[in-house]
Parts: C-alpha cells; structure tokens; sequence
C-alpha cells in the first residue's frame, strides 16, 4: 500500500488558462469545458477559478496542451466574437505536487521564503491534502522544502562561501568539522556548495568536502555572481546563504542582485554598510521586499557579541548616549605590543599581519579607515545617518606611503619605524599609545560626532591595561549613567571571526 503521506511530484504539465468576463458562476461554462476536452480525449487534474480575475485554470499533461487550447476556441467561437471569452491560452512546463500536511501555512511560507509562489493552490482542507502547481525549474527544490517540513528531515542550507583567504578558509574547515554535529542536535544540513576567490568559482551540487581547496584550484569558472545565481538555479538549491569573506569593494555591489535572487547574506567585509546611506537603506528595502536577511555580526568586534548588543539595547527604547573604545583587533595587538616592548614598529605590524589580525593591505587598519567603518556601522545601527565623509579619522599612514601597491608598501614597512619611535617618546612617563574610536555628540539628532584617533593614556587606565588583540567597547547608555555596558575581548583573529561568521549562518539557518 502507498504511503498516505508520500509527496507526489507529476511533471511535464501545463495549465490550460481561460479568461474572460461575467461569466464566472454562469451555469454550463465549465461543464463545457470538460466535455470539450473529454471529447477531445484530453484528461484534466487540478482545477482552480480565480474570482477576481473572471477566469478559470485547468491542468492537462504539457503534450495535450496545444490540442486542449485548440478544442476550447472551437467551442467557445461565440462567446469570443462576442468578448465575453477574451483568452485561450496554455502556460507550459509546469509540475504538480500533492501532499498531505496538518500545517499548510509553514510549508507555504517555507515555499515563499525560497521565491516559489504557486501558480495553482487546491485545497482539500477537511483531509488537508494540497495540489500545487509550481513552474517545473522550481519544482525539485518545492518538493525537499515540502519534505522537509512533512517528515521532519534534516532541512539542507546551501553556503556559496566568497573569500577563501584567514577567514573564508577557517570559517570552511569550521564547518565541515561541525556539520555532522549540527545535522544531528539542530536537524540542519550545511552544505557548502560554492566556494570563490577574486579569480575563480568553484561548483559542487553535492557540497565540498575537506579537498574543498584542491577542487578550486582546477575550477575553471571565472568569479562572476552570475555563474553562483544560475547554478542555484540550475540546480534548484533551496535555502540560500552566500558568505562574503572578501575585504571587497567590488564584490559588495552584488548584494541586491543576490538577494533578488533568492540568497540571504552573512558578510564579514564591513564595506556594504559603509556604501552611502541611500544604498544602505535601498538594500534593505530590497530585504524586507524579499524576506530575506544580513547578518553581518563580525562587522565590529570580530566574534564579539556587538552588534546584537547594541541593536538590542536600542530596539528596547534604551538610549545609547556614546560608545568609544578600541575598535581594532590588530592596532590593539599593535599598540600594547610597541608601546612596552623594546621592539621597531615594523615588526611588531609583521607580527600582526602573520597572526591574522590586519585587513589584507594592512593601510586600511593603518589609516584609521577599518576602526572608521565600525564607527560608522555602530552609528547607523542607532539610525544615525552619518556619511563616511563626517568620521574625522586620524591617518596613521605617511603620505608618501599611502598611493604605492600593496607589495611596494609591505616592501617598505621599515620607513614607519622612525615615525612611530617619535611618537612613543614624545609622550609622557608611564604612558602607552592606544588607537580609539568615539562615537559621541547628540545621539538623539540626526547625525553624531565620529572620531578616530590615536591616543596616549596611563598605563593603569582601562584602555592602558588593554593585552594582546583585545577591543573593548563601552557603551554608555540613560539608565547605565556614568557606568558603561563594557564588551572586551579577541578583537581580531581568523578563528574568532569565522566563529562569529558560522553563529550568523546557524542563527539564519535555523530560521529558515
Ligand atoms: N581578520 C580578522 O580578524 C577579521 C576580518 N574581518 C573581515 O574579514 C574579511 C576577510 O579578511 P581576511 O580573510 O583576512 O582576508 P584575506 O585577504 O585573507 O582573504 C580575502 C579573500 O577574498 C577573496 N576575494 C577578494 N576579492 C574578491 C572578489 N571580488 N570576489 C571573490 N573573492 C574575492 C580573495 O581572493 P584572492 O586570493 O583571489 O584575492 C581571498 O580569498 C575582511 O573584509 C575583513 O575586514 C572581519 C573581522 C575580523
Ligand atoms: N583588521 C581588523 C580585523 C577585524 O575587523 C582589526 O584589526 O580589527
């Protein structure tokens, strides 16, 4: 005996439309046409009548298409000389699904969070058993959402992971060696099925396993959004989240597109939501369009729970009255580190560099612009419409270093080292050098003050005591007065990170 429960997918259909006016509810019209496509030896299934649009759908197999728009002018030759029918028409390549579900409405919104909109809903409800008609490039994704929901199935989450360099490979390696684990305790099956570079995509419908790296370097797709959007489609994935990895400019400008496209997004490149106030917000109107999401928890404070903090605090009606601290996982490493070892900058910036801690031209930490965007990010999450023109950054870069290449500038670093030796001695006994962030001035208005400096302090100080690469955040709020919400630690870190990045997929994924 069949399963009572089985999802039943029928494909090669296509829906037969017949449209006109006032004659909806008209004794006859639709006993017409079954005996038309009887007579014409056409079998008909799903059946729906669209009220408002005065019509009514018919589904038949996809070869009987042509033959049953045929037979319906022949029969209905009166009514369309007279206007009354005003379209005949066929919508090929369409596919049934028939289940049978106790909460329809989850599986619907599951449907629709994927960008799948039946074109035909039949409802039994008394047996809760559902027709729906879905175009046939959709309707092996609509089937394992279906499934998945119906028997309670591992739901399976496509990754496309951008950026394979600190944080993109740790973040891979995270979660292949979780996966089983999270299959198991959240009924959640990561798959990474793209992975990319500035050069090259790489494709696996299956997902990749721990040889991710070797199946890239003989990839031959070039690095474009399009070759990610057409695979997905191609392949009908359910479930989409694409991770930017990169420090990217360039590839930031696909986020519309790709959330168009159906992908929800988790980025650690801070770029997008530095980009002018009318393109962050244009985007999340484009989000809120499609029910889709950012996360983007590592923009400030790498694993830190930050963010989430902040737009909490916010959200509740609390007012957040200034944040200030140390911003930059590697400045902080940079600055303790200079400040009390017997040691030229240069080498303590190598030092920084190898453990992961700069951006990938060390000149964006440098210049302040890294510390500025978190800045700039914490303000816009309080609604504040600053521009990344209002920061006034302190640039820590001479100028004669700052238009060279990247290489040319790394090649270069010892020149730093008699710039900073006079900055350390200029200061005052028992005093160390700290890069800090402030975001104060009238929170309430529409804009607040932004700085970026660096800083002397005593060593005893808060920010004085300040180790490795740690940040720390104090968050002044109304109720908190003079005593800050303080949030400290790794600051930077490809582990840190990518830890932070994989609890944005997980809290997405668990949503889905
Ligand atoms: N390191 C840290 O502690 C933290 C980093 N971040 C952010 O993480 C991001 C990544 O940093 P990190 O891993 O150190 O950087 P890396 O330089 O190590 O890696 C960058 C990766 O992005 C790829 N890439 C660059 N441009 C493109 C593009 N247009 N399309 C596709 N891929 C591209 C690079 O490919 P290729 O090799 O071909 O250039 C490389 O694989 C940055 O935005 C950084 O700000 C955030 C918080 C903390
Ligand atoms: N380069 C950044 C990395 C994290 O955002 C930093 O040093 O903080």
């Amino acid at each position: 005996m069949k399963n009572k429960t089985e999802v039943k997918l029928i494909k090669n259909r296509a829906i037969i439309k017949f449209e006109g006016k006032n004659f909806l509810g008209e004794i006859g019209i639709d006993g017409r046409i079954f005996k038309a496509l009887t007579y014409a030896r056409i079998s008909v299934g799903v059946i729906s009548q669209q009220a408002i649009e005065n019509g009514i759908s018919v589904l038949v197999s996809e070869a009987d298409a042509e033959k049953a728009v045929n037979c319906l002018i022949n029969e209905f030759e009166q009514e369309r000389k007279s206007g009354k029918v005003s379209l005949i028409y066929s919508i090929n390549n369409v596919s049934v699904i028939g289940f049978v579900s106790k909460d329809f409405n989850k599986i619907m919104s599951e449907l629709g969070r994927n960008n799948i909109f039946p074109l035909i809903l039949n409802q039994v409800a008394a047996e809760n058993r559902v027709n729906i008609v879905v175009t046939s490039s959709q309707d092996e994704k609509a089937k394992n959402i279906i499934e998945a929901e119906i028997f309670a199935r591992p739901k399976t989450v496509h990754l496309a992971i951008i950026g394979h360099g600190n944080v993109g490979s740790t973040l891979i390696d995270q979660v292949l060696e979780s996966s089983e684990e999270i299959r198991n305790r959240k009924k959640i099956d990561l798959k990474i099925v793209a992975v990319a570079n500035s050069k090259k995509i790489a494709l696996n419908r299956s997902g990749f396993s721990e040889n991710w790296n070797e199946e890239i370097l003989v990839a031959e797709r070039p690095s474009k959004v399009e070759e990610l959007i057409a695979f997905s489609q191609q392949n009908q994935l359910e479930n989409l989240i694409v991770v930017d990895n990169t420090a990217s400019k360039e590839f930031v400008k696909n986020y519309p597109v790709l959330a168009e496209n159906g992908f929800d997004l988790v980025s650690s490149n801070k770029i997008f939501n530095t980009l002018p106030i009318s393109e962050y917000r244009n985007f999340r109107h484009i989000l809120n369009k499609k029910n889709k999401k950012y996360l983007y928890e590592t923009n400030v404070g790498a694993g830190l729970p930050l963010i989430d903090t902040i737009k909490l605090l916010h959200l509740s009606g609390e007012n957040i009255t200034r944040i200030k601290g140390v911003f930059s996982g590697s400045l902080s490493y940079i600055f303790n580190n200079f400040s009390v070892r017997d040691e030229k900058f240069s080498t303590i910036l190598k030092e920084a560099m190898e453990k992961g801690f700069t951006e990938p031209d060390p000149r964006e930490d440098l210049s302040g612009s890294d510390v500025a965007r978190k800045l700039l990010i914490l303000a816009r999450e309080l609604d504040l419409i600053n521009e990344f023109g209002d920061i006034k950054i302190e640039n820590l870069v001479p100028e004669n270093l700052r238009n060279l290449t990247k290489d040319d500038f790394i090649s270069r670093l010892s020149e730093l080292d008699v710039v900073f030796d006079e900055v350390k001695k200029s200061q005052q006994k028992s005093h160390v050098l700290r890069f800090t962030g402030d975001l104060h001035g009238d929170l309430q208005k529409e804009k607040g003050e932004l700085d970026v400096k660096l800083i002397s302090v005593p060593v005893d100080s808060a920010l004085g005591q300040l180790k490795g690469s740690d940040s720390i955040f104090e968050i002044y709020t109304e109720s908190y007065g003079e005593n800050p919400i303080v949030i400290m630690g790794a600051g930077a870190g490809a582990k840190v990170t990518a830890r932070g990045v994989f609890g944005d997929i997980l809290r997405l994924s668990e949503n889905k």
